[in-house]
This record gives structure tokens, C-alpha cells and sequence, in this order.
């Protein structure tokens, strides 16, 4: 599919099914943060299976005290004329940021929230922090982590969720998410996805610069053995998402084997290209 043969191919014929955009909006104003993400059918945080269908099923009771189609049309006007919530007139504008472990993710993210006035929210930071928080999910998070595994869904995307909440911000570069189907499955259409920044690097550079990087870094995955178990997981896991949005013609393929300041220039060039106003960081 992608042009340049690259170490990372998927594996073929991988058939990512469409999202499903059924989970409701809950905006800023409306009770209960800027959630974006579908939160039901979502597996437990130790992987089990999601509840059944029939623990979903509405009740007499809860379908009456749902609101009637008026009395939500009603909800959402009220909700766009609170002038202390003025966000709810705009969908927030999302960049997916993807690539190999090592890619330049985070490098390159840190230059596009100076220039363009993103938040950039890095999920694998978030799950560090979540472990360095204390909570009780770090050790899972921290066993995850050094084997190089995708943490189970519903513990990312809450932490994404809220980080979007806190930020109280409209753009968002979300680096190093969706990373596989599972993530991918839970993103809510609340927010527009602008495009998928994708750097391309052939895994023999990728495996140098986490050595090199894992020299000082502390990671517990910045290691040969993580770093191994980092690339099958992305091959099989990660690989195909990003396919799935290249289909749509979503997909940017920036070719990351390249100085800094090369792949910097591309990137600049493709944030102008799209019609995302440059707006400093202060002004958001
Ligand atoms: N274009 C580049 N050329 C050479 N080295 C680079 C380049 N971009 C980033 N690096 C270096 O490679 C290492 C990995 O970069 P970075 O942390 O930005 O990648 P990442 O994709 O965010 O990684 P991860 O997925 O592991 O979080 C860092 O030490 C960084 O300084
Ligand atoms: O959406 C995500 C993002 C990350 N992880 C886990 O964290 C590590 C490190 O991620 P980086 O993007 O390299 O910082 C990754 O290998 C996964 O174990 C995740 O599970 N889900």
C-alpha cells in the first residue's frame, strides 16, 4: 500500500472495520467534560471481555427518564447560547501523530505546538505519569510498558479524555494513539480529525536511536529486549491503523529518516497545506 518499501510492512490483507460512531456526545456544557471517546463495549482494564449486550439494554425506567428528541434539541440550544461555555460550537480539531517507536514523534510535536499553537498530548506519557502517580493500575501499566504491549483501551482513552477536559483547549496533536483497533474503535467522532501525521523510518535507525536515546532516557523499554518486543507489537498492532487511514486518504507519510530540521520542514509544509489556521500557543 505505502509507496517506499519499508521494514514495516503490515500484515496483509488486515481489515480494519470502521469505527463505530454510535457512543453520544457529551460536550463541555452539557454535563461531565469534552468526552470524545465511546466509553461503552470498551474492555476492563485487566482485558476482560466488555459488559454483555443485555446488561445494556434499556429498562422501562431508564428509557423513561431518558430526554425526548425535543427536550435534547431543546438542551443543545440552551447549551450553544451559555456564552461561559462558548467551546461547544466548535468540534475540536485532532492530528493523530504516528510512527515506529522512535520515529521522532515527540521531537517533532514539540516544534508543531510552538509553531501552530497545538496541545500536544502524548498517550505514552500519560501512562507514565499515570505510574509515577501512584495509581492502581501503574504496575499493570509498568508491566505493559517493558514488554512492549498495548495497554488495554478504556485505561488510555480515560486518561486521553481527561487530559482533553483539563487542557480546555480546541486542538489537539494526540501522539503515539490510536495503536491498535481496540483504541481505534473507542475514538468518538466529537472531535475532527484533521489528518495522521505519519514518519516513516526504517526499523535499523529506529533500534539506534532508542539505544542512543535509552543512554540517558531512564525508559524501561529503551532496552534491546523492549525495544524488539516494541517493533512486533507495532508490525502487527499499529501498522494496520495506520493503513486503515491512508485508505481513507487521511494519511500524511513523512519520511523521518531524515535531519531534524528536513523533516521539520515537511511537516510545516503540511500543517500550511491544510486549512488549520497557524495560531500561537497564547492565543488558543
Ligand atoms: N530526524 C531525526 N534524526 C535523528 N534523530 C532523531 C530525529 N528525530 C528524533 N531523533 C532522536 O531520536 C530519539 C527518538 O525521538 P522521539 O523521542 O522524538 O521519538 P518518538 O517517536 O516520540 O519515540 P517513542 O515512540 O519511543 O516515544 C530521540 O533521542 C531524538 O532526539
Ligand atoms: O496508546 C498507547 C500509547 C502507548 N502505550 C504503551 O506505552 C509505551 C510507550 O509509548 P511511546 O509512544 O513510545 O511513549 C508503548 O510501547 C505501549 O506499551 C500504549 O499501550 N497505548
Amino acid at each position: 500500500m505505502w509507496g517506499r518499501s519499508s521494514q514495516f510492512e503490515g500484515a496483509e490483507g488486515n481489515n480494519i472495520s470502521k469505527p463505530r460512531l454510535v457512543f453520544e456526545r457529551i460536550q463541555a456544557n452539557m454535563g461531565g467534560g469534552l468526552s470524545v471517546f465511546r466509553k461503552k463495549n470498551t474492555a476492563a482494564a485487566d482485558g476482560s471481555e466488555p459488559a454483555s449486550a443485555k446488561e445494556e439494554k434499556p429498562t422501562e425506567e431508564s428509557r423513561q427518564s431518558q430526554p425526548s428528541r425535543e427536550e435534547e434539541k431543546e438542551e443543545m440550544v440552551q447549551s450553544l447560547s451559555n456564552p461561559v461555555t462558548p467551546r461547544v460550537t466548535e468540534q475540536p480539531i485532532v492530528v493523530f501523530v504516528l510512527g515506529g517507536p522512535g520515529a521522532g514523534k515527540g521531537t517533532q510535536c514539540a516544534k508543531i505546538v510552538e509553531h501552530f499553537g497545538f496541545e500536544h498530548l502524548s498517550a505514552g506519557d500519560l501512562l507514565r505519569a499515570e505510574i509515577k502517580s501512584g495509581s492502581e493500575n501503574g504496575e499493570m501499566i509498568a508491566n505493559m510498558i517493558k514488554e512492549g504491549r498495548i495497554v488495554p483501551s478504556e485505561v488510555t482513552v480515560d486518561l486521553l479524555d481527561k487530559a482533553m477536559t483539563k487542557s480546555g483547549r480546541s486542538r489537539f496533536l494526540i501522539d503515539g494513539f490510536p495503536r491498535d483497533e481496540r483504541n481505534n474503535q473507542n475514538w468518538e467522532d466529537a472531535t475532527h480529525l484533521a489528518f495522521v501525521l505519519f514518519f516513516e523510518v526504517p526499523e535499523s535507525v529506529l533500534e539506534e536511536r532508542l539505544l542512543k536515546r535509552g543512554e540517558s532516557s531512564g525508559r524501561s523499554d529503551d532496552n534491546i529486549e523492549s525495544i524488539k518486543k516494541r517493533f512486533h507489537t507495532y508490525k502487527e498492532s499499529s501498522l494496520p491503523i495506520i493503513q486503515y487511514y491512508d485508505a481513507k486518504g487521511k494519511a500524511v507519510k513523512i519520511n523521518g529518516d531524515r535531519p531534524v530540521e528536513e523533516v521539520w520542514a515537511e511537516v510545516q509544509e503540511q500543517f500550511a497545506k491544510s486549512n488549520i489556521p497557524p495560531t500561537p500557543r497564547n492565543n488558543q
